[in-house]
């Protein structure tokens, strides 16, 4: 069994004196999507930005593979306003040991992958709609060719063709470059057109209320196995269903 690339382990978090998580135990593998999933307010995005490292844990600890190159993208997008959109994903590579136009140029792919192109990418981010900002910052994330892509409700502005595109984009990373992505959504039917496996999370504060490891892989899935997957996944959210116990949440 290879290492997890992210591993929490007893992991807990508080705003000033407010529990925003608590107990969390969760091994991320390497290769594949963790869809995060959980009522609002109850601590995904702050999980998310402690996987990225900027926050840390108040207790418990939490570890990333050795090297592991991590792309974060936010609820909101944190685009520099005076760069445009070809740009802003160009100054992303800036740490990259490639030419200038090579970085423009691989930019300009991403955005393409995602939809922009054209006169798109000379916009600047008060010029795109929310749901172009969001490619942009999805496409920033995607050029870094990243080993853990940390992705907070990725596709929420996205209308539903669009949003299924930027599926198959981002499985295509995960498995082109045996990448690794935990991706935050409210929409249990997205979790299971791309994920590999599933955490719910309680109420706040936090805690891991369940964990669902979805059979095959998510191209393979009918609409119909989506269609049942996904209620299955809403039931165990609203408490219908029981809950396994489990021992570690996601090891294998
Ligand atoms: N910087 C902050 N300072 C204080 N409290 C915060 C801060 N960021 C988030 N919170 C609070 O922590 C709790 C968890 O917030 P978080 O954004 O992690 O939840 P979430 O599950 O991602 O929510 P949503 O699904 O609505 O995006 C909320 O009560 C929120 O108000």
């Amino acid at each position: 069994m290879t290492a997890p690339i992210l591993s929490f382990d007893n992991v807990a978090f508080r705003y000033g004196d407010m529990p925003v998580l608590d107990g969390i135990s969760i091994d991320i593998p390497r290769g594949a999507i963790t869809c995060l999933m959980g009522p609002s307010g109850c601590g995904k995005s702050t999980l998310i930005a402690m996987a990225a490292g900027l926050l840390t844990p108040e207790s418990g600890v939490l570890r990333r593979a050795d090297g592991c190159r991590t792309a974060p993208m936010f609820q909101d997008p944190l685009l520099l306003p005076w760069r445009d959109a070809l740009s802003n994903v160009a100054f992303g590579l800036k740490a990259e040991p490639i030419p200038a136009a090579e970085r423009v140029e691989r930019a300009r792919t991403v955005l393409e992958e995602t939809g922009l192109s054209g006169a798109e990418l000379a916009k600047f981010p008060h010029q795109l709609s929310g749901g172009m900002r969001q490619r942009v910052a999805l496409a920033r994330a995607l050029a870094v060719a990243p080993d853990l892509l940390l992705l907070d409700e990725p596709f929420r502005a996205l209308d539903p063709p669009l949003a299924r595109r930027m599926h198959a984009r981002v499985r295509r990373v995960i498995e082109e470059r045996h990448a690794t992505a935990l991706i935050v959504t409210h929409d249990a039917r997205e979790a299971v057109r791309i994920a590999d496996r599933v955490v719910l999370l309680s109420a706040a504060p936090g805690r891991i209320r369940a964990f669902r490891e979805l059979p095959d892989r998510p191209e393979t899935r009918t609409a119909a196995e989506i269609a049942e997957l996904a209620e299955e996944l809403d039931a165990l959210a609203d408490g219908e269903l029981p809950v396994r116990p489990h021992p570690r949440v996601g090891q294998k």
